[in-house]
């Protein structure tokens, strides 16, 4: 009690003040005094300043708070609700999301209709094509950004506490996890943890900028994610699949390569664009196009196409990525149904028409520029096959 405060305070101040350098600690010990040194510290901090103490404030209530009102705890007689909810009431969180994706979706467009957020909003006068494509492409409500909150926050989130409760409700049910529930939760989460690393790119992407918020869209990720993209979850976590400790593993490894080799061909283009290409492409000065696009009427902008990395295999391999990294956590379920294949094959048609609109729209876009993209990278997703 007397020598650990004194010297978790030396520690610290050698970091923080000393470049860390243990050497010029003991030269000032030597040179100030060890106690004058010590008071010299407390009084400077008047023993913690009022925003650390702030902070020890907030740190302590919120973590009592979580203690008593998270899931399991059933003091204060809460017991809000057990961990495994989201799969103990799968099929009734279904309908409801399917009718509030719907409620969601009408407000959307009465909103669109009567009091748009932006000029980037306008009517076909098809009214169910306007539900179902949206009639704004950045709609807020207040402050919040709808497509933010509906593709980044709720869709993926939700994805992330069902994989959690996935985890809660194999151990209250076989009294353990299995190898296929741990390879696919495993996945998913790295998964989900490297959208979010990537998601200030996520918002340039056809989706957010490009797509309207509408059915396709919002209802999409309020709804279908849920459960068109979580096949595999939901029944390897009601289901026990017996997979052996290796396949695991190699399942995973699977996983992880193939998601981060996703993350790295995003961020190849990100990041030549980035740089104005004044970096390495797999260890090279990248191939770009400067390719000229119109916006409005007269303004014209630049943007660089990059010819070389994964974007110089084929004009979409990214996608191939995704599909195996998909792949990796549905194997585990393995094919004794086709219900946990589901996702998949969603996927591919997800995938095939994200890939020809994206190719319609780049060359509306860019033109010209596109047909030289097109001709120097001839593969659209498979170098060799398409
Ligand atoms: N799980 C799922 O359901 C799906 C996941 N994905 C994943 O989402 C992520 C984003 O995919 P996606 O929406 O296709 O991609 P992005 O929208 O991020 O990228 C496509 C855009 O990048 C630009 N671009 C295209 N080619 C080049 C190039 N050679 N050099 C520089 N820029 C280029 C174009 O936009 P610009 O107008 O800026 O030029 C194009 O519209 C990927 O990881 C993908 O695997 C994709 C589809 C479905
Ligand atoms: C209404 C339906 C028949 C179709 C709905 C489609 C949308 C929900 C999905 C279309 C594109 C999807 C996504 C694209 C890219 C993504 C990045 C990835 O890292 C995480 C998933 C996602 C955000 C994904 C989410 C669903 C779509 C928006």
């Amino acid at each position: 009690m007397l020598t650990t405060p004194v010297s978790t305070v030396l520690l610290a101040y050698c970091v923080a003040k000393l470049d860390g350098s243990v050497v010029a600690l003991i030269y000032q010990i030597t040179k100030t005094g060890f106690w004058n040194l010590i008071q010299e510290q407390w009084i400077m901090n008047i023993c913690g300043t009022i925003q650390c103490w702030k902070i020890i404030g907030v740190l302590s209530l919120t973590q009592m708070i979580f203690m008593r009102f998270l899931p399991g705890c059933s003091s204060w007689g809460l017991n809000f609700f057990p961990a495994s909810i989201l799969i103990d009431l799968y099929l009734e969180l279904v309908i409801t999301l399917v009718c509030f994706g719907f409620i969601f979706c009408g407000i959307l467009y009465i909103k669109g209709v009567f009091f748009p957020s932006t000029v980037e909003s306008d009517l076909s006068g098809n009214v169910v094509f306007d539900f179902f494509w949206g009639t704004e492409l950045y709609p807020r409500v207040l402050c919040w950004d709808v497509k933010v909150f509906t593709n980044c926050r709720f869709g993926l989130m939700l994805w992330q506490m069902l994989i959690f409760s996935g985890l809660a409700y194999q151990q209250n049910t076989y009294g353990e996890i299995s190898f296929a529930y741990m390879a696919t939760a495993i996945i998913q989460t790295q998964y989900l943890f490297k959208f979010y690393l990537w998601e200030k790119a996520y918002t340039k992407s056809m989706d957010i900028a490009w797509d309207r918020a509408g059915f396709y869209i919002c209802w999409g990720c309020i709804a279908f994610v849920f459960v068109g993209f979580n096949t595999p979850t939901i029944y390897l976590a009601m289901y026990n699949v017996d997979i052996s400790r290796e396949f695991c593993a190699a399942c995973i490894l699977l996983g992880v390569l193939f998601t981060w080799l996703t993350y790295w061909a995003d961020m190849q283009k990100e990041i030549v664009r980035e740089t104005e290409g004044k970096c390495l492409v797999f260890g090279k000065k990248p191939e770009i196009i400067l390719a000229k696009y119109k916006v409005g009427d007269r303004e014209e902008k630049v943007n660089i196409l990059l010819v070389s990395g994964f974007w110089g295999w084929a004009r979409q391999f990214h996608c191939i990525l995704e599909l195996l990294a998909s792949l990796a956590w549905t194997l585990p379920a393995l094919f004794n149904t086709i219900f946990p294949w589901i996702y998949l094959f969603t996927l591919c048609l997800v995938v095939i028409q994200h890939v020809v609109r994206d190719e319609w729209k780049n060359k509306e876009k860019y033109g010209k520029y596109w047909e030289e993209y097109s001709k120097r990278v001839p593969y659209r997703v498979m170098p060799y096959i398409i």
